[in-house]
């Protein structure tokens, strides 16, 4: 079978004609609230983070809010081949967020448009805009009411919308699921232009379709997201493994654990063996001054070794002793390599921040907006050990020039009825290989050695999906979502019939109705 995950080709409707749309004419008709810009304006919505493909859109326009984007998306039903993209913060790898000859909405220009406290019977929630980047719905909760979402991504320079088209995994997915477990309400404009609200009891077809639904259903103006009391600060510990089974052992160990048990954050990564700045061992250090001790490590001749990396919350007020009494409590159960453990202390938000101070630094090394051919993938507990020994151990020993994440998730913190595609087994693990061409392999190669990756998965018969995903063929996405993959096109027929929305996923043709 072919993998066209990555292929860095011309998108297919690239070479389809374009719609004729004026769209100063379409704005006019629908009397647009918001503004629209068109021509080398619209440049920053013909790329996006991957860097491996441009479109041209018909025009970027900036919704006032709902209103717009309903009208919007009418008006593109009535024009032939007319499709209609959101655009969250364009963070996406494989022109998700791109139309060729289409109107792709900026989300950001909503940003503003909610932002409210609700407390439902003792619980706490906050309404927030689905253009609204989650750095600020951190801030802004912490800030002013002491509160923060439970789930996150690494990074939160994403809009809201964005990562629940997708999912948003982090360290904290474990305990409380992804954060498309973490919201109980939407407005969507379905893609008949129909704005909606909807919630487990009120719309569940569009509820949980869209949550995960890579945008294909509607576009979300409005996230309920569930909040708990924000910890001050956070331990952010990191410890070295040698052996595979007892990284893996001890990462299962610690996300099975009941709430109080456990830490509240468990991720990992694998790393070269040798003192390579970037895939070696000075990836690991949380601050430069820890430095790393190769010599500690027991000599197993292995190519790659494994970090854990777990972090611990507590309030100011809380005793040192008892924090250090708490987390030595959790470590002692861990079979790290003694000696090889780095921590440090920081501010909940600054932790949540950390990959933001990471983007300053490669935007100063002027790498971060080099292409990114990143691929992303969940695996079967059942498959993970077959996964190191020939990914990790042989294909990518030498390092990828960026970080190789590893990390379990439970099935069971996940809704069945949501769009998103999982493996089958209840413990499945977050790879991710996020490649900065400028530090590693060319993008030629980097894209190759995805596509090898993803075709042995599929010839080892590996139970695995592609998280973020992408294809170039109807065949593919009905592999992707398997038994699915019905209940997706029912969900595509009833919510957006023409296939108007999101064509950037390559999903749908867009249709006109007679
Ligand atoms: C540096 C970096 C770190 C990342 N870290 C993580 C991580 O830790 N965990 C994780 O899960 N993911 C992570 N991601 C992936 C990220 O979650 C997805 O790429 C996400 O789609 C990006 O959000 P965005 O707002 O930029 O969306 P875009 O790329 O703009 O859009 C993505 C898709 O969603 C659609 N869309 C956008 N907004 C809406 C909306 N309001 N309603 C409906 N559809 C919409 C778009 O049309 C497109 O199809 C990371 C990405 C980057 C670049």
């Amino acid at each position: 079978m072919r993998i066209a995950y990555l292929d860095r080709t011309v998108h297919e409707t690239d070479s389809e004609p374009k719609p004729n749309g004026d769209v100063s004419a379409i704005s006019k008709s629908i009397d647009l609230q918001g503004s629209f810009e068109t021509g080398d304006k619209t440049t920053i919505a013909s790329k996006d983070f991957g860097g491996l493909y441009s479109t041209k859109p018909l025009a970027l326009i900036k919704p006032a809010g709902s209103d717009d984007i309903s009208r919007f998306i009418k008006a593109a039903s009535r024009i032939p081949r007319m499709t209609v993209a959101a655009r969250g913060n364009g963070h996406s790898i494989n022109g998700q967020a791109m139309t060729n000859g289409g109107l792709v909405i900026d989300m950001r220009s909503t940003e503003e448009n909610h932002f409210r406290l609700l407390n439902i019977n003792g619980s706490f929630f906050i309404d927030v805009s689905g253009g609204a980047l989650w750095e600020n719905v951190l801030t802004r909760c912490v800030s002013r009411f002491g509160l923060a979402p439970r789930s996150w991504t690494d990074y939160l320079s994403l809009t809201v919308g964005g990562t629940l088209s997708n999912a948003g995994v982090s360290g904290q997915a474990f305990r409380y699921g992804p954060q498309i477990s973490n919201v109980t309400e939407l407005e969507i404009v379905t893609g008949k232009g129909d704005i909606t609200v909807c919630s487990e009891t009120r719309n569940p077809k569009l509820f949980f379709g869209s949550l995960g639904g890579l945008g294909q259903f509607g576009i979300i103006t409005r996230a309920r997201v569930k909040l708990q009391p924000a910890p001050d600060m956070v331990r952010w510990i990191r410890v070295v493994y040698t052996e595979f089974d007892e990284f893996t052992r001890d990462a299962e160990f610690l996300v099975s654990r009941d709430d109080g048990e456990s830490f509240d954050y468990v991720e990992g990564f694998v790393f070269c063996n040798n003192d390579d700045p970037v895939n070696g061992w000075p990836a690991v250090p949380l601050d430069p001054v820890h430095g790393f001790n190769p010599g500690i490590i027991p000599q197993t001749g292995a190519s790659v070794v494994y970090c854990l990396e777990v972090a611990f919350h507590y309030q100011k007020g809380d005793h040192p002793s008892t924090v250090d009494k708490a987390v030595a409590g959790l470590l002692k159960r861990l079979r790290f390599v003694e000696g090889l453990k780095s921590q440090v202390d920081l501010s909940y938000v600054e932790f949540l921040l950390r990959v933001k101070r990471a983007e300053e630094q490669a935007k100063a090394n002027g790498i971060w907006d080099a292409p990114h051919p990143w691929l992303n993938l969940f695996i079967s507990k059942s498959n993970i050990v077959e996964f190191d020994q020939t990914v990790f151990k042989k294909m990518v020993k030498d390092g990828i020039g960026g970080p190789m994440l590893i990390y379990p998730l439970m099935r069971s913190k996940w809704d069945n009825r949501t769009s998103v595609a999982l493996p089958d087994s209840e413990i499945f693990y977050l790879v991710a290989l996020l490649r900065f061409v400028s530090r590693g392999p060319s993008v030629e190669e980097s894209v190759a050695q995805n596509r090898e990756i993803v075709e042995w998965c599929i010839k080892e018969g590996l139970d695995f999906k592609l998280y973020l995903p992408h294809y170039q063929s109807k065949e593919e996405w009905k592999l992707h979502f398997g038994n699915q993959w019905t209940r997706f096109v029912e969900r595509k027929a009833s919510f957006d019939p023409m296939a108007i929305l999101a064509p950037g996923q390559n999903i749908f043709k867009r249709t006109h109705l007679s």
